[in-house]
């Protein structure tokens, strides 16, 4: 049976990351999707804004929407600090199963816990079945089409309080422009773009960072 890219990602990491690295392993997906398949892993150089919201917001409480591969829940989680919840949604059960040796390999399954289901139907859930109260961070980065729905739907599960903090991947290319125009003409977010490039390309992106007024 054929394998899938993805499995060829996970082949990847387990031969050639270290078990409990959570650096080598982010390096050696980026390395296989430099060097040999592109995959849509938030990357290097976005990542490394990733990592710096995510240290400027400190965070106890995070949300993923669209886990993949996992890339980003082992990039976000490897700076988290002991007692923070972090859960990473994913309606793929292939794609969920990758993430879930990626995270483990990477030894942070005791960081992140993988949803599987459509963020439409998990999200409605997180109060009362995984007993949140509110989100300090939500990284989006599913289908782009759907960025805005599920923001306006954590508004009305009122999932956001003064100060939460959403940052939005990949909001040049392919582009998430309802998205975009929702956030900044609102009213009740105060935004920032950061400008960089697409994973392993050197076409322009940026990522939105969002911050609920409350
Ligand atoms: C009802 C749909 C919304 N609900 C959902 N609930 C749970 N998981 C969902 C999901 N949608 C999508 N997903 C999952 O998120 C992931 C989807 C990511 C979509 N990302 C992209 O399309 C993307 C695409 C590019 C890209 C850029 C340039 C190019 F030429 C080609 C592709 C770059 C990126 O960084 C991207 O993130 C998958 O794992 C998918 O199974
Ligand atoms: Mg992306």
């Amino acid at each position: 049976m054929n394998q899938t890219k993805e499995q060829r990602v996970l082949q990847y990491v387990l031969d050639n990351a270290v078990r409990g690295d959570p650096q080598s392993v982010i390096d050696s997906i980026d390395t296989y999707c430099s060097q040999k398949e592109w995959a849509m892993n938030v990357g290097d150089q976005k990542g490394l804004i990733l990592d710096n919201v995510v240290k400027e917001t400190d965070p106890n409480v995070l949300l993923e929407l669209g886990t993949y591969c996992g890339y980003s829940a082992v990039r976000i989680s490897r700076l988290l600090k002991p007692g923070a919840r972090f859960f990473t949604v994913e309606f793929n059960p292939a794609f969920a199963a990758i993430a879930k040796q990626i995270i483990e390999f990477a030894g942070v399954n005791d960081k992140v816990q993988i949803i599987e289901g459509n963020t439409q139907d998990i999200i409605p859930q997180l109060k009362k079945k995984y007993e949140l109260d509110t989100l300090d961070f939500v990284f989006v980065d599913h289908w782009k089409d759907k960025y805005t729905d599920d923001t306006k739907l954590l508004e009305k599960c009122n999932l956001l309080r003064k100060g939460s903090v959403i940052l939005a991947d990949n909001v040049i290319v392919p582009g998430a422009p309802d998205f975009l125009k929702y956030v900044r003409s609102c009213g009740r977010y105060d935004c920032t773009n950061y400008p960089s490039v697409l994973e392993y390309m050197t076409e322009k992106d940026a990522l939105e960072k969002a911050v609920f007024r409350g």
